[in-house]
Order: structure tokens, then C-alpha cells, then sequence
């Protein structure tokens, strides 16, 4: 090997052995734009191309290892012999080259190597990104595959271009069975029914369709995939199988149901317990209804409206609502209407101030919604309140505010209303003796409390707690005959619960005996008459004269309410006051 050519003699050869001046030589290397490098076989550069020298710079003259000292092992093992031709990557000054390095032969003798440099950087660039696409196309595909909706992709011609195996599944079918066939010829070949594709196809937007399909509940989204110029290339149907999400849907809403169940029963038992508590008695489905709502509503500041006839419990509705109540430790303050003379009513319930009328307290009076501040106001027969305070109770219904007689101050006052009637407001507002307004307001909750007759159910028990009740109040003991028991249960009850109390205690104070028998019912019960008036002569003898009196006093309020509409009249009619028929009334279970 002849190691002592240098590079002047090197630039001195020419192919062939014809000589070309250096000039000439160096225009045709310099005008390539691979890079050309000589090194003889010592590694020292003899020649550097102007396409090696602009990316490495000018190192002519210097040895291979200094100036590229990542190429020379190459380089060297070449000279050497060990390889005939060897590629390797360098980085140059801007880009990165690929450099082949081959022997340089002078007379089938190695006189050095020569490397020509290829610039690599585009062409890593592009591998890079081939590589990174690659990358995405399989990690599509991953996703693809292994999602649980199916995928089903058309393109724009309806033809199948890909389907995922969870779209297999549930359609069914196999993809080598349906990829590059048209879904209008599936539709045709009746593989399916409907095609969403094709909908998206004809109408260029999204479509959502619910369907059946081997007894499995599919929803199926198909949506259009646009190109720059807004045409559908694709279009992507994703198909979610919600036979599963249904079914546990419906488990849930089962154990919904049972729990829902649960806890009314356990509810019901609970407020059995509480009704029991209070000596509440309901068997019938219309009276524990009735009870309920009273319950639901008590926690809840609107106004209720508790209807239904006389004597069958609304003043118990009333305290049942209080004391479920937030308002439970405030006062409850009852007012019955019809009781109070028409001239105070106003005063009693709104109160007055010093010198408001003749008689009036010196430092003036709080009426009942003062009294009632914090807590609740029950009006019972609020059909009884003359207009003119229906009138300030509805403009207190509207803003809370109260004004005493004789006052121009309003007073605000934190009181919930409740209100009883057992008469036809509806009615009476048609006859212009209650205000429409004022009805509104009062019924936001109406509760219809039912009467005896409406709830057979409740008799027996509240016969037998009242006997009981009344044994133990009068330090006795005392049971009903089967006949006598029978009777009571025969009888209408007109009076309802206020009714059947004061019979079973008359009949407790007195029968001599420990069996109340059918003999010692009054003689309008055994009978079930509740029409006339009795005789006093059909009296029995042990009768006392407060007994005759009262039992004559209620036959004849009985019989002469069947004539007079309202309390006014009948006080009018039997020559007393209507607070004194109000009281009586009240007193014999009796309403009009
Ligand atoms: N379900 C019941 N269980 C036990 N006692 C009851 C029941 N219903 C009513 N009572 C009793 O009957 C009596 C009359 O009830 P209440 O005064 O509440 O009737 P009312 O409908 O308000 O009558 P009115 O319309 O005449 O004012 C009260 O002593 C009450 O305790």
C-alpha cells in the first residue's frame, strides 16, 4: 500500500490515467451536490468537495479523526480491508448525511478510501414520520378493535370499509362476509332492516336510531365524516348494545320499587304509631288517607283548609298538623268563628287600641294573631266570619301584616292559618257570603275529613275506645252486649265522632250494670232514628230531668236545623244567641 501519496499528487491523477488540470478536476467535484472526501490511507484528507466542506466545513489537509472522528473508524476499518463497501450516518453541520465509504484502488492497489455523502435529513424525517403514522394507524386500530361499541365504516358510496368484532358481535355477522359489500345490498339481502348509513348518506347530518335486533336493544349513532370540501368521505355508525344497561335499569328500578315499598310501610307503621299516640282511631282507607296528608303537610308552611261535617275530628286534624309541626312548641290557638258575637269577632282576633270604642281596655288589646305570633292560628267554622274580617284576615293571608282597631300601624305577625268548615264555601262564595279571594287563599291544602258513615271501618274501634275511656275516666268497668254493640253499629251517627263520644259516655254514667245491654241505648239509637223529636212521655222513668232536658234540647235542635240554613237564623228562630246555638250545637255532635 502506497501511503505516501499526498494530496497534491492524489489531485495530480486523473481516471484512466489521462491528465486534467486541477482546475478542470476540482470545477467537476465541486459542481455535484453529493459530498465527495478523499482520505489516503493514512486517513489524512486529500480531497474535500465544496458540498463537504459547506456542511463540515474546510479541514483539507488535516487527518479524517480530527475533523470526523465518527466516520474515521469507519474509514480505517476499510483500509484495512475488512469490508468493501460501508454506510454509516454522520451529522453534519445542519444535516444529518449518509455516508458511503468506498477502497480507492490506483493499479489494483489501495491507495485510500473515498466517502460520498448523501444528505439524510429529509429522508429520516420522512421515516420518522412513516414510523409515527404507523404508530397511529395501530394504535387506531387497537382502539378500534377492542372497543365494546361496534364501529361499522362506510364510505361515502355506502360500501362497508371496516367493521370492529364488537360490531360483529352484535350484528351477528362476520366482517370478511360484509367489508366491500353496499349496504343497500345488504338491506336487499335482508341482513338488516334499516341502515343508518344510508339515512346519513340521504340526509347529510347525524342520526340517532333505536333498535331491535336478535333480541338485543341497540342504540346506533351514525355520524358523516366531511372533507375540506365539506363532502362525505366516510360515514362512522357506532352501535352500543344497551340490552345489559337496560336490564340492570330495570333491576334497579325494581329494587326501587321494593324499597320505595319499604319505606312507605315502615312510614305507615310509624304514623300508626304516632295517630295511636294521640288517640287518633283510623281503620278506613278515606280517614288514614285524610291523616297522611295531614302528616305530609304539617312540615310545610301553607295554609290547609280542613273540610268536612261536624264532629268528625277537624279540630284533631288541627292538632295533629301543630304538633308535627316546626311550629310544635308555639301556640296553637283555636277560634271558632260562629262562637264569637258578630260586633267582637274583628276585636278578638285583631285586637285594639287604647280608646278604640266604648268599653275598650284602657292600654288597648292583642287579639288572637298577636297571640298566635310564632305559632299557628286554627279558625274553625271560618264560614261563620263576617265579611268585613274576612276581609283583614285576607290581607293578612297577602302580606303578614295585621292591624289592631283603631290602629293605623300594620302589625306583621309570623302566623300559619289553618281553617275548618263543614259548610259549602264554594257554594257560599256563589251566594256572595264568602269572599272568592279569600277562598283561594284559604284552600292551597284542602283536606276532606270523612264523615262516620264514610268510614264503617273506624265504628267498632271507636266505640270500644270510647266505653274503655270513658270506664276508666269514671273509675268503672263496662262492656258492651253483643246486641247493644250491634245497634250502635246500625246507628247513623249523624254527629259523627262527637256524637258517638257523648253516647258512650252517657252510657257508661249510666248503666247500673257492667253490661251496657240494648236496653239502656236511648230510645232514638235502639230505634236509629235521628229524625224527630222524642216525647218526653216515651221517656224511661230513671230518666233525670237534666237527662230528659238535654235529650229533648238535642231532638229539637235536630229537628229545626232541617229548616234553618245557618246559625244566625236558627238563633234567631229558637229566641238565643248564635254563640249559645254554636255551643249547643256543638255540644250534641249537630252542625247546619
Ligand atoms: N279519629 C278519631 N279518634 C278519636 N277521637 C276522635 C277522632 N275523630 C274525632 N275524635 C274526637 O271527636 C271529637 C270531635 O272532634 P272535633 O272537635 O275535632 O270535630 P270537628 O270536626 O272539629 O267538629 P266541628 O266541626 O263541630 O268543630 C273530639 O273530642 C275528638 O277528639
Amino acid at each position: 500500500m502506497n501511503t505516501s501519496l499526498n494530496p497534491v499528487e492524489l489531485i495530480g491523477f486523473s481516471s484512466g490515467g489521462e491528465l486534467r488540470s486541477d482546475a478542470f478536476y476540482q470545477a467537476m467535484v465541486n459542481a455535484v451536490d453529493v459530498g465527495i472526501l478523499a482520505v489516503n490511507t493514512s486517513g489524512m484528507v486529500i480531497l474535500a468537495n465544496r458540498a463537504v466542506r459547506e456542511s463540515f466545513g474546510a479541514f483539507q489537509g488535516v487527518h479524517l479523526n480530527d475533523v470526523l472522528p465518527d466516520l474515521w473508524p469507519k474509514v480505517a476499518q476499510r483500509l484495512l480491508g475488512h469490508a468493501r463497501n460501508t454506510e454509516i450516518s454522520v451529522r453534519g453541520i445542519e444535516s444529518n448525511f449518509l455516508v458511503r465509504v468506498s477502497p480507492m484502488l490506483l493499479d489494483q492497489e489501495q491507495v485510500g478510501a473515498v466517502c460520498v455523502f448523501v444528505e439524510s435529513t429529509e429522508l429520516e424525517e420522512m421515516a420518522k414520520q412513516m414510523e409515527f403514522y404507523q404508530g397511529l394507524t395501530r394504535e387506531l386500530d387497537t382502539i378500534i378493535d377492542s372497543s365494546s361499541d361496534g364501529l361499522w365504516i362506510c364510505d361515502a358510496d355506502a360500501n362497508v370499509v371496516r367493521i370492529n368484532p364488537a360490531s360483529e358481535r352484535i350484528n351477528n355477522v362476520q366482517a370478511k362476509d360484509v367489508v366491500g359489500r353496499n349496504m343497500r345490498d345488504l338491506i336487499n339481502a335482508r341482513v338488516f332492516d334499516r341502515s343508518a348509513t344510508l339515512e346519513v348518506l340521504r340526509t347529510g347530518t347525524r342520526v340517532n336510531l333505536l333498535q331491535q335486533r336478535e333480541g338485543r336493544k341497540l342504540i346506533t349513532t351514525a355520524a358523516p365524516v366531511f372533507d375540506s370540501a365539506g363532502r362525505i368521505t366516510r360515514v362512522v355508525v357506532s352501535e352500543r348494545d344497551i340490552t345489559e344497561i337496560d336490564n340492570l335499569q330495570r333491576e334497579l328500578e325494581d329494587q326501587e320499587a321494593i324499597r320505595d315499598q319499604y319505606r312507605n310501610q315502615m312510614l305507615e307503621m310509624q304514623q300508626e304509631q304516632q295517630l295511636e299516640n294521640q288517640q287518633i282511631i283510623a281503620r278506613s282507607p278515606a280517614m288514614l288517607k285524610a291523616l297522611r296528608q295531614a302528616l305530609k303537610v304539617a312540615n310545610v308552611e301553607s295554609t290547609v283548609l280542613i273540610l268536612g261535617p261536624s264532629g268528625v275530628g277537624k279540630g284533631l286534624f288541627a292538632d295533629l298538623i301543630h304538633k308535627n309541626s316546626e311550629r310544635a312548641n308555639k301556640p296553637l290557638i283555636k277560634i271558632n268563628c260562629g262562637a264569637i258575637p258578630e260586633s267582637l269577632i274583628e276585636s278578638e282576633l285583631f285586637g285594639y287600641d287604647k280608646g278604640a270604642f266604648t268599653g275598650a281596655q284602657s292600654g288597648g288589646k292583642p287579639g288572637y294573631f298577636e297571640l298566635a305570633d310564632g305559632g299557628i292560628l286554627f279558625l274553625d267554622e271560618i264560614a261563620e266570619l263576617p265579611l268585613p274580617s274576612q276581609v283583614k284576615l285576607l290581607r293578612f293571608m297577602e302580606d303578614g301584616t295585621i292591624m289592631r282597631l283603631g290602629s293605623t300601624r300594620p302589625r306583621e305577625v309570623k302566623v300559619r292559618i289553618l281553617a275548618a268548615t263543614h259548610r259549602n264555601l264554594e257554594q257560599m262564595v256563589e251566594e256572595g257570603k264568602f269572599r272568592l279571594d279569600l277562598y283561594y287563599r284559604l284552600k292551597v291544602i284542602p283536606i276532606h275529613v270523612p264523615s262516620l258513615k264514610e268510614r264503617k271501618e273506624c265504628l267498632l274501634p271507636l266505640i270500644l275506645h270510647y266505653i274503655e275511656w270513658y270506664a276508666k275516666k269514671h273509675k268503672t268497668s263496662k262492656r258492651l252486649s253483643r246486641a247493644a254493640c250491634d245497634t250502635l253499629l246500625g246507628y247513623p251517627f249523624p254527629g259523627n265522632v262527637r256524637e258517638l263520644m257523648n253516647l258512650c259516655e252517657r252510657l257508661v254514667v249510666m248503666t247500673e250494670s257492667e253490661v251496657i245491654s240494648l236496653q239502656d241505648l236511648p230510645a232514638d239509637v235502639a230505634k236509629g232514628d235521628t229524625s224527630e223529636a222524642t216525647a218526653p212521655a216515651q221517656w224511661p222513668e230513671s230518666m233525670t230531668l237534666p237527662q230528659v232536658i238535654e235529650s229533648t234540647e238535642r231532638a229539637l235542635l235536630a229537628h229545626a236545623i232541617k229548616s234553618h240554613g245557618c246559625q244566625a237564623d236558627l238563633a234567631e228562630a229558637l229566641g238565643v244567641s248564635q254563640p249559645t246555638i254554636a255551643r249547643k250545637l256543638k255540644r250534641y255532635g249537630l252542625a247546619c
